[in-house]
């Protein structure tokens, strides 16, 4: 059973100062949440070259990357992309811009992946999949040299579901409940630990691209603990398919600020 043990992790300053990548906007000009993951989307999309295999991510933050992409190949400034789409939903919008599309079956290794996150941690750790498409982001995002994730500067926490907000699970439908009490067994020491089945508007069971069902898990103070043996207990209870902590896979964050400027950090 694991011992209760607070989350330590602090966010007091840890990013490095950045380059100014818009023009100098007045103090009282505030960037919003949404023109925010439009400048990282853009700035990351620069790191992509001709003849790449792209993971394409999954969200809000995303489809701006998606759309930039499109524009580049365009107007010719990239040539040779194959998008790997990371759900339904991105292969829809993908086709719709006319990127050229493949799968990780045929195309195993991935080039650069570009993806939102819902969190990030002082060690770039993720939380994902609030939208619902962690399997498949996990699974592209794990195949690729490069993992890009781009975000707004609300996205940066201390720890993994310290913004009060889910930690996603995707499980087999199959006795979901009891998965559920399986997981709530697990955190049972966890002071204001709650689990939950994921509803869609119409309180039926959501369901994943797989047909899976999502368990959303709120920690009161956040993840604690060693974060690689939380991700193996959880892998170890049958039912369980993945969890939305990517540990230890970003490779590089773009990071958007409200005053315009951009943070880029590397690993
Ligand atoms: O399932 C959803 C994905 O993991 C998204 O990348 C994540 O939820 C962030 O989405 P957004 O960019 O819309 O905030």
């Amino acid at each position: 059973m694991r011992t209760p043990m607070a989350c330590t992790q602090t966010l007091s300053n840890p990013l490095p100062s950045s380059p100014h990548l818009l023009p100098h906007k007045p103090d009282s000009i505030q960037l919003t949440q949404e023109e925010m993951k439009r400048v990282a989307a853009y700035r990351a999309a620069d790191m992509v070259g001709s003849g790449m295999v792209v993971g394409l991510g999954t969200g809000s933050t995303a489809a701006h990357f998606i759309d930039r992409l499109a524009e580049l190949m365009l107007n010719g400034s990239l040539t040779g992309i194959i998008g790997i789409p990371t759900s339904l939903q991105t292969e829809k919008h993908a086709i719709k811009a006319g990127i050229p599309l493949s799968t990780l079956d045929s195309h195993p290794i991935v080039d650069i992946s570009i993806d939102g996150a819902d969190e990030v941690d002082p060690k770039y750790n993720l939380v994902k999949g609030r939208g619902g498409s962690l399997f498949r982001e996990k699974m592209i995002e794990g195949a690729s040299r490069k993992f890009v994730v781009i975000v707004d500067e609300t996205k940066m926490v201390g720890c993994l579901g310290g913004s009060g907000l889910s930690v996603p699970v995707e499980i087999v439908p199959f006795s979901w409940n009891y998965t559920l009490l399986k997981i709530q067994k697990l955190f049972e020491n966890e002071i204001g630990f709650s689990a939950r089945l994921r509803v869609d508007q119409d309180n039926k069971p959501f369901k994943t691209d797989n047909e899976n069902y999502i368990i959303e898990m709120f920690f009161e103070k956040g993840v604690s603990g060693d974060l690689n043996e939380v991700s193996d207990k959880l892998l170890r209870l049958t039912g369980v398919i993945e969890h939305g902590m990517f540990l230890n896979m970003a490779t590089n964050v773009v990071m958007a600020k409200k005053d315009g400027s951009l943070v880029i950090l590397n690993k």
